[in-house]
């Protein structure tokens, strides 16, 4: 037996003989499984709602086709949730809980990395369409977007499959972890996986900063040229238009700040506390001698309480295609028989079926 797996055995040995180091305490198989249902039943309903309003959505510009890629990764994710509701409060099989390590876990995190990685390309999109907003698409831009979706979704996959792959081996206890499932070979793959994943992260957190920050800039700059363009304007016609001017940019101004903020706030609030709780969680599992079991459980948790920050990202998704997308609201109200530029004093723009159907930036 190599060193590897044997680290992953040790941790089984531990919890027998020290109960109180156990996982199972009311936050993992009590207070998890209830925030994950409610997540799964709000999540499906929004989700649900958005793949019924974005599939009568034709893919006509680059904004949309990555948004029904955010969608589909958000609709597998959320179907995740009850095996781990049923695992974690123990209400599963053996058979069951193996299956979570093996397919329902990996699948969970397979699609968080395609969200993330499709904000970082809708973040490049929206900058670009501020910084060149006379540079429209075509059929062909328009295949090639859907070829670097596929291809997103096909790396994600291999780097996944073998996480799959190589938790194979059976359970030796009641209570075993998804590391002891794994191979030797497993084990270092799970490692490397989740080293490319915070390379991921972090290589979309800064783009989505920078972006955003691009694009605010050259919005507040073009807002001060012709505020100042139309104050000229106003003195010259003897102030008679001037009010009523500044009152119309008013709510744009305010939508494109609340907006930016919007999708910074989501990366920030679910995603960057559990890329910082992994590094440490991950090693207890791959370099379990380094750790004491009070450690390794105060990472777990740590892990489990981030990891469920990341889940919320499923439910809040939905509102950001609403404050992101013209032609998301445009087509919710059109289902929901409602008048178009309901909510407009919320998004700060209309929402007729005049409105362009993916401004840049809100
Ligand atoms: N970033 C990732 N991408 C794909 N699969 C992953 C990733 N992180 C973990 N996994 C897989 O998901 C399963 C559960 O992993 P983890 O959450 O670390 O275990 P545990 O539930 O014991 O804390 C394992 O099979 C693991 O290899």
């Amino acid at each position: 037996m190599d060193n590897t797996t044997e680290f992953a055995l040790t941790p089984v040995n531990h919890n027998l003989t020290n109960s109180s180091c156990s996982r199972d305490n009311v936050l993992k198989t009590v207070v998890f499984p209830v925030l994950y249902s409610i997540l799964f039943l709000l999540g499906l309903s929004l989700n649900g709602l958005a793949v019924w309003v974005f599939f009568s959505i034709p893919s006509r510009s680059h904004f949309i086709i990555y948004l029904k890629n955010i969608v589909v990764a958000d609709v597998l994710m959320t179907l995740t949730f009850p095996f781990k509701v049923l695992s974690d409060s123990n209400m599963a099989s053996v058979g069951m809980r193996v299956f979570v390590c093996r397919v329902s876990s990996v699948l969970f995190y397979l699609t968080m990395y395609i969200s993330i990685l499709f904000f970082g390309l809708i973040s490049i999109d929206r900058c670009r369409k501020t910084l060149q907003p006379f540079k429209g698409t075509n059929a062909a831009r328009l295949a090639h977007r859907k070829l670097l979706s596929g291809a997103v979704w096909g790396s994600l996959l291999a780097l996944s499959l073998p996480n799959m792959a190589l938790t194979s081996r059976s359970p030796t206890s009641a209570n075993f972890k998804c590391g002891d499932l794994k191979t030797a070979a497993g084990l270092r793959w799970h490692e490397v996986v989740n080293h490319v994943c915070q390379v991921i992260f972090w290589g979309n957190l800064v783009t989505v900063t920078i972006c955003y920050a691009l694009i605010t800039k050259e919005l507040y700059s073009s807002y001060a040229r012709s505020k100042a363009c139309r104050a000229g304007g106003a003195k010259r016609r003897a102030g008679t238009d001037g009010g009523t001017v500044k009152g119309q940019r008013q709510p744009r101004r305010k939508s494109v700040s609340s907006n930016v903020f919007l999708v910074l706030a989501v990366f920030f609030v679910c995603f960057a506390p559990f890329h910082f709780a992994r590094v440490p969680y991950t090693m207890s599992q791959t370099r379990g001698h380094l750790f004491d079991c009070n450690l390794k459980l105060f990472f777990f948790q740590l892990k489990e309480s981030t990891l469920w920050l990341s889940s919320l990202n499923a439910l809040l998704d939905p509102l950001i295609y609403f404050f992101l997308c013209k032609s998301f609201r445009t087509t919710l109200f059109k289902t929901l028989r409602l008048p178009p530029g309901t909510y407009s004093w919320l998004t700060g723009s209309g929402s007729g079926p005049n409105t362009a159907e993916d401004q840049t930036p809100t």
